[in-house]
C-alpha cells in the first residue's frame, strides 16, 4: 500500500485519484481502466501531439539559445513537459512554452498550485497565492474535452472509450488528469536537465552520444519513438542521468501489511512505514563503482562492478510508474532532436548544478543557462523569425 506520493488531487472534495488512492482494490481498478491510455499502441497514437510541443521547443531553443547569454534550459524543459502532459491529459495545451510563464498555467489549472510551488520555489507561490479558484477549472476542461467531437488521440481518447460513466465521473477523470501532469511533467524535465548538464560536463560522453545520434538520422523527420529505440548509448546515458540525479529523489513510503513482514532479514510489525531512499541507493559506492562519475557505459554489456538494479527511477510493483512508455517517448525524442540539430554549450562552465540543487520532495533545480548553435541543419522549423 502506498501513501500519497507526489500530491494526489481532489482529495479535498472527496475524489481520490491514481496517486492518492490507498485502498489496494480500488487502486487496482483505477490502474486497470487507465492502463489502455498508456499502452504502447496509445503512445504511438499520441506521438503526433507530443511532437508538436517538442518541435516548438526545438524552435525556441534555437531562437533563445543563439544569444550570447543563452537560455534557461531547465526552465524551458519544465514548460515543455507541462505542455506535453497538459495537452494529453486535458485535451488542450497549457501554452507554457510560448508564454514562457508557468504562472499562467497555474492560474488556469489551480489544482497544480499545490505541487508546483514545491518544485519552483517561493517566488511562484507568492505570485499565485491570490488565486482562490478550485478544482472546477480542471473539471471544466475535462467536460469540454468530453463534449467535443474530435479525432485527436490523447489520454482521454482511451479513457473515455473504456469508461462506464456511472462508475467513473468527469470529476474522477479530472482528478486523474491532474495527477498525470503532476507525475509526468517534473520527472521528465528533471531527467533531461540532468542529462544535458552531465553531457556538457563530460565532453567524451557528449561526443560519443553526438556521434551515435548524428550518424543515425539523415532528416529531422526521421526522429521518432520507434527510430530512437535502437540507440544504445542514448538509452545508457538516460539511465545514467536518472541514476546520478534520481528524478523522484524521495523514498516512496510503503506500509508493512497486517501481521508484519520481514524486510532484509529484519522483522517489521504491520503498519510500519518503510521506504528505500533513491539517492542513497544510487550514489552508494556499495552499489555503484565511482558513483559520482557519469558513465553511461555501466548500462551497456556485461557489468560486474555495479548493482544496476539498485537504480529504479520508475519504481516497481503495483504502484510503479504508469507513464514510462510516454516518458521514454519524450526523453528520447527531445534529447535526440536537440543534439541532432544543435551544438550545445554551458554558459557558466564552472557551475556545479547538481550541488546547487535542493530536494524538496522533488528537486528544486537551479537555472541552467545553455547556448544552442545550429550546426547547419536547414529546416522550416528552425527559421529564427516566428515564435520567440
Ligand atoms: C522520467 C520520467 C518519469 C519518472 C522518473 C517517473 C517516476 C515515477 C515513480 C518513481 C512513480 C512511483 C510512485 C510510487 O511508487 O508510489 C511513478 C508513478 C506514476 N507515474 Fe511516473 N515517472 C515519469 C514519467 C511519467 C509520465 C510521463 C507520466 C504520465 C503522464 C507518469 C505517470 C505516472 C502515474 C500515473 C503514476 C502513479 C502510478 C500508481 O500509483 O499506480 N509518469 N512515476
Amino acid at each position: 500500500m502506498s501513501k500519497v506520493v507526489l500530491g494526489g488531487s481532489f482529495a479535498g472534495i472527496g475524489t481520490t485519484s491514481i496517486i492518492s488512492e490507498r485502498r489496494p482494490e480500488v487502486h487496482r481498478q483505477m490502474r486497470n481502466y487507465l492502463a489502455n491510455a498508456f499502452s504502447d499502441r496509445s503512445i504511438l497514437e499520441q506521438e503526433e501531439i507530443v511532437a508538436a510541443s517538442v518541435d516548438a521547443f526545438i524552435h525556441i531553443a534555437g531562437v533563445r539559445g543563439s544569444r550570447k547569454e543563452g537560455f534557461n534550459l531547465s526552465k524551458t524543459l519544465q514548460s515543455l513537459s507541462f505542455d506535453i502532459t497538459g495537452d494529453l491529459s486535458f485535451g488542450e495545451t497549457f501554452g507554457a512554452l510560448k508564454s514562457g510563464e508557468i504562472v499562467d498555467v497555474l492560474n488556469r489549472f489551480p489544482i497544480l498550485q499545490k505541487v508546483v510551488p514545491v518544485i519552483m520555489g517561493k517566488k511562484l507561490k507568492k505570485l499565485t497565492q491570490d488565486t482562490k479558484k478550485n478544482e472546477e477549472l480542471s473539471i471544466k476542461a475535462v467536460e469540454s474535452r468530453v463534449k467535443r467531437t474530435t479525432d485527436r488521440k490523447d489520454f482521454l481518447t482511451r479513457i473515455l472509450e473504456d469508461r462506464d460513466p456511472s462508475v467513473v465521473s468527469n470529476q474522477q477523470i479530472a482528478a486523474h488528469a491532474s495527477d498525470f501532469v503532476i507525475a509526468g511533467s517534473d520527472t521528465t524535465a528533471t531527467t533531461l536537465a540532468s542529462l544535458i548538464y552531465y553531457l556538457l560536463r563530460n565532453p567524451r560522453v557528449m561526443s560519443l552520444l553526438t556521434e551515435e545520434i548524428r550518424t543515425s538520422f539523415q532528416r529531422y523527420e526521421e526522429i521518432t519513438y520507434n527510430s530512437t529505440a535502437s540507440l544504445q548509448y542514448l538509452r545508457a546515458a538516460l539511465l545514467e542521468a536518472m541514476r546520478i540525479y534520481p528524478p523522484v529523489p524521495m523514498g516512496l513510503p510503503r506500509a508493512v501489511p497486517e501481521g508484519g513482514d520481514t524486510v532484509d532479514g529484519v522483522f517489521l510489525p504491520g503498519g510500519v512505514t518503510v521506504s528505500t531512499n533513491p539517492i542513497a541507493t544510487c550514489l552508494s559506492n556499495h552499489n555503484f563503482h565511482d558513483p559520482w562519475s557519469f558513465k553511461p557505459e555501466r548500462w551497456i554489456g556485461k557489468n560486474e562492478c555495479d548493482d544496476l538494479d539498485c537504480s529504479q527511477p520508475f519504481s516497481l510493483g503495483t504502484r510503479g510508474c504508469m507513464g514510462r512508455n510516454l516518458a521514454w517517448l519524450s526523453l528520447r525524442t527531445i534529447a535526440v532532436k536537440l543534439i541532432w540539430v544543435y551544438d550545445l554549450e554551458l554558459v557558466n562552465s564552472s557551475m556545479d548544478w547538481h550541488r546547487e540543487s535542493q530536494m524538496h520532495t522533488l528537486w528544486r533545480k537551479p537555472d541552467l543557462f545553455v547556448r544552442a548553435r545550429n550546426r547547419g541543419v536547414k529546416h522550416p522549423l528552425l527559421e529564427i523569425d516566428a515564435v520567440q
